[in-house]
């Protein structure tokens, strides 16, 4: 049996991840934790994983405090910087026992969306990436266009692509978009969705679009619980889902 606590257990993730956790016969909800609790109560519960899914400027304190406690984090959080995630594989080092697995997106759709995506970037001219989300999310882009189009953006470069072709040279109130690493990223916010992407190339002549939806949260959980039950095994910082599926 696995102890699970969760972190943003009275949020939108959370709530779903706490009925998830519990309706698994493998694991034990030990800790639903909102922002008045501290992480001590996570360890005086014994827990062996938890689950953080709180907001961008909460996050890294959380898993720094997760790994003082010797608790494996799982955290579907987003808004990391290079530099925290740096500061997160620093402090495992005193730790090898431990693994945090940080993914921008538990959704199997999503997680396959971004490994399809870098798989076709060496093969078209352009790529442009557009993220669509309820207009309640706090961070954008989402973590997820980030993740997306800094694979993008990896695999060009490992290819020798020039440049995405663009002739604009004005462009006052940046109507194209953010710019990752020279992907153009552009961020929908509208009543009624969930979480959506659409990934596109282009060469003269064609189009290629990958779209992944996620109309509901549940979408999310099957991932988050794999990602509970394999964190033991993964020791150190694994970044995204697809590092503990065989893909
Ligand atoms: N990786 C993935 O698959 C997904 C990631 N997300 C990300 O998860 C995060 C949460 O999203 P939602 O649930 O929609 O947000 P939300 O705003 O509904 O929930 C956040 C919860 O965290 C709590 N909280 C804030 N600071 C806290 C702290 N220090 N300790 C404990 N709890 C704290 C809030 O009170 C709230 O209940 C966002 O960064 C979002 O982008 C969302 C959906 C899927
Ligand atoms: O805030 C959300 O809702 C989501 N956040 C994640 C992100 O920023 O990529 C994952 C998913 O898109 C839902």
């Amino acid at each position: 049996m696995i102890n699970v606590a969760v972190l943003g257990a009275a949020g939108r993730m959370g709530s779903h991840v706490v009925q998830a956790v519990e309706a698994a016969d493998d694991l034990a909800l030990v800790a639903a934790l909102d922002t008045d609790d501290e992480i001590a109560a996570a360890t005086h519960a014994k827990a062996h994983v938890a689950v953080d899914f709180t907001v961008p400027d909460a996050t890294e304190a959380n898993v720094h405090a997760l790994i003082d406690a010797g608790i494996h984090a799982v955290v579907g959080t987003t808004g990391w910087t290079e530099d925290a995630l740096a500061r997160v594989d620093e402090h495992l080092r005193e730790r090898p026992d431990l693994g945090v697995l940080i993914a921008p997106n538990f959704a199997i759709g999503a997680v396959l969306a971004m490994r399809f995506a870098a798989a076709a970037a060496p093969y078209f001219e352009s790529a442009e990436v557009v993220e669509l989300h309820h207009p309640d999310k706090v961070d954008a882009p989402s973590g997820t266009a980030l993740h997306t189009a800094r694979g993008i953006a990896a695999a060009r470069a490992s290819a020798g692509l020039a440049p995405s072709p663009d002739a604009t040279t004005h462009d006052p109130d940046g109507a194209r978009g953010a710019n990752v690493d020279g992907v153009h990223v552009h961020a929908v916010r509208l009543r009624g969705l969930v979480a959506h992407e659409e990934v596109l190339f282009g060469n003269a002549g064609e189009a290629f679009t990958i779209r992944t939806d996620s109309f509901d949260r549940v979408s999310f959980m099957p991932g988050v619980l794999l990602g509970v039950r394999e964190v033991g095994n993964h020791p150190g910082l694994t970044l995204g889902l697809d590092r503990y599926m065989s893909l």
